[in-house]
């Protein structure tokens, strides 16, 4: 059952453009820390379509910081540095209260599991 309040909040950011290489990591890393559920997706990927509509179908009412990677001048800057970060270089990645999830096979599984909610609950 769903009701108005409950109804997911999906925002797509852009990262202002930063001066320095060393600005672009802060922002990144600031793009992670400060928003509760961040997905460096790309539009037309369908692992990036399954991930948001979990967060939009299960987990109604949480905000979700969305990143659409294509088109973007900095996407690889901006994959290199998650993938220094988690290994991965794929999209979607999913981060949840600052820790790495993964791509969209670990979030079904990590959902599956009752971890999403439990990161969820734990995310300040
Ligand atoms: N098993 C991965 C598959 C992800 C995947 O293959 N994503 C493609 C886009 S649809 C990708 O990242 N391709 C390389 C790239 O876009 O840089 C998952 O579940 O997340």
């Amino acid at each position: 059952m769903s009701s108005p309040k409950d109804f997911v909040e999906v925002s797509t950011q852009l990262l202002p453009s930063p001066q320095t290489s060393a600005d672009d990591d802060c922002f990144r890393q600031n793009t992670i820390n400060n928003n509760k559920v961040v997905i460096f997706s790309k539009s037309y990927c369908p692992y990036c379509a399954e991930t948001k509509q979990l967060f939009k179908s299960k987990f109604s009412g949480v905000k979700v910081e969305v990143i659409e990677l294509d088109g973007r001048s900095d996407m690889d800057a901006i994959q290199d540095y998650i993938k220094e970060k988690t290994g991965k270089r794929s999209v979607p990645q999913t981060f949840i209260g600052r820790q790495h999830v993964g791509g969209n096979d670990d979030l079904q599984a990590a959902f599956k599991a009752g971890k999403v909610k439990t990161l969820l609950e734990e995310a300040t």
